[in-house]
C-alpha cells in the first residue's frame, strides 16, 4: 500500500511558489531521507503531508486521505521539528504522560528508557531546555508515538555529534524493531546514507530525484584528466559540475552511466574515474542550478552584487 501519494502537488504562499507541481509516492513501511538546499521546499511539503498547511493544488494523500484537516491523518501521523511547543505548565515527565494519552501506539516503556538515557530530569521544563536537549526531547517524542507515519524534520539541529549518533542508532533499530513510514529531512546526507532505503531530492521547489539510497551512492563519477584527454562523446553525458584545475587539467562531475566500452576507452587515455559520494552529489546536483559557482566567486568578485 502506499502511505504517500502526490501528485502536481503545488504550494504557493501568496506569489511565492514553494512546491512547484511535485509528484511522488512512497510505499508504506520504507525509511526515506528528504534532501534540499535551504528553501527547496522540504518543510513545506512535511508539513502539507502531516494536514499543518494546506494546499494550493494538485492531489496529496496519506494512507489513502487528503491530509488537510483530517482527523483520520493527524491521528496516524507526527512531524516533529525544533519549533515544537508544549504547554509551559507541564514538566516533561508530564508531556510525555500526555504523549501515551494521544498517540495509541506510544511506547511508555521506550520513551522512559531514552528519558532517562539521555539525562533528562523528570521536573524538567520544556522551554528551560537547551537546543539540543530540546531536539533530543522532541526527537523521543517521535520516536515512542511509532505513529504510522512519522516525520522528522531537521530533527538533530543543535544536537552535539555524539547525541545525533545516539538517535540514527535508536531510530533504526526502532524502525527494525517495529516498521513505520518514515520521512526524515537532512541537510546532512553523509550522516544518514545508511539507515535511510530511499531519497527524495528537492531544488526549488522541484523534485529531482526520487531514488534508491542504493542508486544515489553510485549515481556520479568524477572524471579527471588533461583535457585534451577527454573523448567528444563525453560531451553528451549529463553534467552535474566541472572544475578546471590549470590549464590543461579538469575534472567533470557526471552521471555514472558509462558502458564499459567507454570506461575502458577512458582508461586507455589515462582519464581517472573515482566515486563521488551521495551527499557530494546532491550537493554538486543542486549547486550548478543556481546559475552561480562557489563561494570562491564572492571573493573574485565575479558576482555583481547589484550595488555599483
Ligand atoms: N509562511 C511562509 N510565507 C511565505 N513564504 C514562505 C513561508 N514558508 C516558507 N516560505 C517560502 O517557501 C520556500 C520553501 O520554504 P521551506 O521552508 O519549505 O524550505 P526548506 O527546504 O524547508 O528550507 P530550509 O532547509 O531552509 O528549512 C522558501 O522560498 C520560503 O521562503
Amino acid at each position: 500500500m502506499k502511505a504517500v501519494q502526490t501528485k502536481e502537488l503545488i504550494k504557493k504562499y501568496g506569489r511565492r511558489t514553494a512546491l512547484n507541481g511535485v509528484s511522488f509516492s512512497i510505499e508504506e513501511n520504507t525509511i526515506t531521507g528528504l534532501a534540499g538546499r535551504n528553501g527547496a521546499g522540504k518543510t513545506t511539503l512535511l508539513k502539507i503531508l502531516t494536514g499543518l498547511l494546506k494546499e494550493s493544488d494538485g492531489k496529496v494523500e496519506v494512507y489513502g486521505n487528503r491530509p488537510f484537516n483530517n482527523l483520520q491523518v493527524s491521528a496516524n501521523s507526527i512531524y516533529i521539528d525544533d519549533q515544537m511547543n508544549f504547554p509551559t505548565s507541564l514538566t516533561l515527565k508530564e508531556i510525555l504522560e500526555e504523549g501515551r494519552r494521544f498517540y495509541h501506539n506510544w511506547d511508555h516503556t521506550l520513551a522512559m528508557n531514552l528519558f532517562d538515557y539521555f539525562g533528562f530530569h523528570p521536573k524538567g521544563r520544556h522551554n528551560e531546555l537547551s537546543k539540543g536537549k530540546e531536539s533530543t526531547f522532541n526527537m523521543i517524542i517521535g520516536l515512542a508515538s511509532r505513529s504510522a507515519l512519522t516525520i522528522f524534520d531537521e530533527p538533530t539541529t543543535g544536537m552535539d555529534a555524539a547525541v545525533r549518533k545516539d538517535f540514527y542508532r535508536a531510530l533504526l533499530k526502532d524502525y527494525l524493531a517495529y516498521p513505520r513510514t518514515i520521512l526524515l529531512s537532512t541537510h546532512h546526507l553523509e550522516e544518514v546514507e545508511d539507515i535511510l532505503e530511499d531519497i527524495l531530492l528537492m531544488d526549488k521547489g522541484n523534485l529531482l530525484m526520487h531514488t534508491s539510497m542504493e542508486d544515489m551512492k553510485s549515481y556520479a563519477v568524477a572524471v579527471s584528466g588533461r583535457k585534451e584527454w577527454m573523448p567528444e562523446w563525453m560531451e553528451d553525458k549529463h553534467l552535474l559540475y566541472k572544475e578546471e584545475s590549470g590549464p590543461y587539467e579538469q575534472t567533470v562531475i557526471l552521471q555514472n552511466n558509462f558502458t564499459s566500452e567507454e570506461k575502458e576507452e577512458l582508461k586507455r587515455k589515462g582519464v581517472q574515474l573515482s566515486p563521488v559520494s551521495a551527499s557530494d552529489a546532491f550537493v554538486y546536483m543542486t549547486g550548478e542550478a543556481n546559475g552561480k559557482g562557489g563561494v570562491d566567486d564572492v571573493f573574485s568578485g565575479r558576482i555583481d552584487s547589484g550595488s555599483d
